[in-house]
């Protein structure tokens, strides 16, 4: 990806009612057979909202958690506990074991691989056709093959290519299809699991800009997933950070990724060269970070119960200015003096 491009502002974030809500989101996965009593904690009371038009990036390093909450957020897997609210609903009491149709037509996902998610016995037409026959959303053949051509145009592929098999496009191509069958259902809400981490780098900016067109056009909200702190940046109107199943860190793009306050954040930002730092990629430094965030005794989030940073939980603090919707979860941090950073113990900053 080019860091020219990557280097743009980040849109103006979503306002109103959140069209995505995750309250107190657990999952905590048995391990070793069926007489073992231990258990993996994936994902621990994690708070996370969705404005309407607004796209939030997800970020950690692979195992923090990230696919877990994509998957239990598209019904893929049951959460242990917590809620998750569709425009005020909580669908896991309404549609109690499975996601009903209602809720998939609300919400899409994308995965990361556009090769295996299209099934290569079949046409491209096949895959549109049936997402908008599940849904309910065919008319007449004429209006039918309207929107089909209309949503190749809308995620910039020719129509003709309708009548291709998934192995004669691009992966670019594929995951660009993979998006179009998302959209046949007219979705609020699209979860995008890391969507551009298997294809080419020429590509992925196109991905990306699709993404973009999609929630300035349409309004539609996007929980973006992935590694790449880069991406996030260019795409996301806020980054929220992920590290062993928690969420540690949150705030509008830019100013988290130029501000980052926690430890583990400074360590994934660390991890970026910035062509506008010189010396922005220091390997001693990104080492002593490692160390410091991942011992035991210094941190609290590196999994391990029995050695926390404090008995106590660490509470939320308010980095910058109090209009400023970015917080940290870190029993060391402080606030630079004279800033307005405070601790947020009952208030949530939303
Ligand atoms: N089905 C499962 N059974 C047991 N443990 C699981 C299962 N799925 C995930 N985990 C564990 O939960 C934790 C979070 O995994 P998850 O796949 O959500 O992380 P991730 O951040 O998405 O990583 P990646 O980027 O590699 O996909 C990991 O410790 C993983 O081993």
């Amino acid at each position: 990806m080019s860091s020219t491009v990557l280097g743009a502002a980040a849109p103006t974030a979503g306002t109103g009612q959140p069209a995505l809500e995750i309250r107190g989101l657990s999952k905590t996965f048995p391990i070793g057979g069926l007489l073992s009593r231990k258990s993996v904690r994936a994902l621990h009371q994690v708070d996370l909202s969705l404005g309407r038009g607004e796209i939030v990036a997800l970020v950690g390093e692979s195992g923090s958690g990230k696919s877990t909450l994509a998957r239990c957020v598209a019904r893929l897997e049951k959460p242990s506990s917590g809620e998750i609210l569709l425009d005020g609903v909580d669908v896991l009491k309404r549609d109690r074991f499975q996601a009903s149709r209602a809720y998939r037509s609300q919400l899409q996902m994308v995965f990361q691989d556009p090769f295996g998610s299209l099934n290569p016995a079949h046409r491209i037409e096949h895959f549109l056709r049936r997402s908008l026959a599940i849904h309910g959303k065919a008319g007449s053949a004429a209006a039918t093959q309207r929107r089909l051509e209309e949503l190749m145009a809308t995620v910039g592929l020719q129509p003709d290519m309708l009548n291709s098999y998934p192995h004669e496009l691009s992966g670019g191509q594929r995951q660009r299809v993979a998006i179009a069958r998302a959209l046949a259902v007219e979705p609020q809400v699209i979860l995008a699991d890391e969507p551009t981490s298997m294809l080419d780098v020429s590509v992925r900016i196109g991905i990306l800009n699709l993404m973009r067109k999609l929630r300035d056009e349409q309004g539609i909200s996007m929980l973006y997933i992935t590694h790449d702190l880069a991406s996030a940046r260019y795409l996301a109107d806020r980054t929220a950070v992920m590290f062993a199943g928690e969420l540690v860190e949150e705030g509008e793009s830019l100013d988290l990724l130029a501000n980052p306050a926690h430890p583990y954040t400074q360590l994934l930002v660390s991890a970026v060269p910035d062509p506008a730092r010189s010396g922005s990629y220091d390997p001693v430094r990104r080492a002593e970070l490692r160390a410091a965030v991942m011992s035991p005794a210094s941190c609290a989030f590196d999994g391990d119960p029995e050695q926390p940073c404090s008995a106590e939980q660490p509470v939320r603090h308010r980095v910058g200015s109090p209009d400023n919707r970015h917080w940290v979860r870190c029993h060391l941090y402080r606030p630079a003096a004279g800033s307005a950073g405070h601790a947020l113990v009952e208030s949530k900053v939303s």
